[in-house]
C-alpha cells in the first residue's frame, strides 16, 4: 500500500499539499483529477522521490519512502536511500524523456543492466517481450528522434515497465502528443491496466481514460482530496460542489 500521512509540500511561500493523508491499496488503479495547480504533479514527484515533503511520510509498502529508520528513529532519506527505493516505481513523464543517444532497445535495457545489475541478455529478452506489448517491435533498432511522439512515449512505458516496478506513475501522458497518437498510447495503457496487477497512479486530464481504467478517482483542489470514490461514483454523481464545477468545465 502507498500511504501519504500529513503531507504538507511547499514551494517558498506557497503550500502545495497542506497536511495530505491519501492511502492506494496494492494493485489499484487510481487517478488524480482536479484544476491545473492543485498539487497533482507534486503528488507523483514525491512519490518518485524527486522532491520531499517539508512535513508528514510517504511509505510503500512497509518501507517509508521519505525516510530512513535508523533503529526505530525516522530520520530524512538520503539520496543514496532515495536511489535505492526508487528501483521499485516507474514514471512516464509528459516529455516522454527518453535517452536521446540511445537507440530504442538500449533505451530499454539500460537501467534494468545498470541500475539492477540485470544480466544483458536477460534486459534484452524483456525488452523484445516489452516492445511487442507496445507494438514497436520494428523500431528497436532507431534513435527516439526518428520516431513519432506516440511511438517515443510507447517506449517509455516499456522502459517503465522493464524495471519490474510495483508502482507505476503517469503524469499526463498524452498531454504533449498529437490529437490522433492519443487513443493509441492510451489503448496500451487500459490493456496493461487490465493484464497487470501493478499499483498506477495517475494524473490526465481525459476523464474518458480515467473513467475506463481506474479502481478509484480522486479529486483534488488546493492540495486536498476533496473527495474519493469509483469512477461511476465521481464521474455521474459527485458530491461536492467544486468536483461539479470543474468536471463541467472540462467535458
Ligand atoms: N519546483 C517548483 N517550484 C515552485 N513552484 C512549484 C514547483 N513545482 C510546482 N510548483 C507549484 O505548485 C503548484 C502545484 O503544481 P502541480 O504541478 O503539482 O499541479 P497540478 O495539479 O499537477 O497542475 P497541472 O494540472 O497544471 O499539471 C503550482 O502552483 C505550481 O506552480
Amino acid at each position: 500500500m502507498i500511504r501519504f500521512e500529513a503531507v504538507t509540500k511547499r514551494f517558498g511561500s506557497h503550500t502545495v499539499l497542506d497536511a495530505l493523508d491519501m492511502k492506494v491499496y496494492p494493485g489499484k488503479h487510481v487517478t488524480l483529477i482536479g484544476p491545473s495547480g492543485s498539487g497533482k504533479t507534486t503528488i507523483l514527484r514525491l512519490m518518485m522521490t524527486l522532491l520531499k515533503p517539508d512535513e508528514g511520510t510517504i511509505k510503500l509498502g512497509d518501507r517509508y519512502l521519505t525516510h530512513e529508520d535508523k533503529g526505530g528513529r525516522l530520520v530524512p532519506a538520503s539520496d543514496r536511500y532515495s536511489r535505492e527505493i526508487r528501483k521499485n516505481i516507474g514514471m512516464v513523464f509528459q516529455q516522454f524523456n527518453l535517452f536521446p543517444n540511445m537507440k530504442v532497445l538500449r533505451n530499454i535495457t539500460e537501467a534494468p543492466v545498470h541500475v539492477l545489475g540485470m544480466d544483458k541478455d536477460a534486459a534484452e529478452q524483456r525488452a523484445r517481450e516489452l516492445l511487442d506489448l507496445v507494438g514497436l517491435t520494428a523500431h528497436l533498432d532507431k534513435y527516439p528522434s526518428q520516431l513519432s511522439g506516440g511511438q517515443q512515449q510507447r517506449v517509455a512505458i516499456a522502459r517503465a515497465l522493464a524495471m519490474r516496478p510495483q508502482v507505476l506513475l503517469l503524469d499526463e501522458v498524452t498531454s504533449a502528443l498529437d490529437p490522433e497518437l492519443v487513443a493509441g498510447v492510451l489503448d496500451l495503457l487500459r490493456d496493461i491496466a487490465r493484464s497487470t496487477d501493478i499499483t498506477m497512479l495517475c494524473v490526465t486530464h481525459e476523464m474518458n481514460f480515467a473513467r475506463d481504467i481506474s479502481d478509484c478517482v480522486m479529486m483534488f483542489d488546493a492540495g486536498r482530496v476533496i473527495e474519493f470514490g469509483p469512477p461511476e461514483q465521481i464521474f455521474t454523481a459527485p458530491e461536492h460542489e467544486r468536483t461539479r464545477e470543474f468536471l463541467s468545465a472540462v467535458r
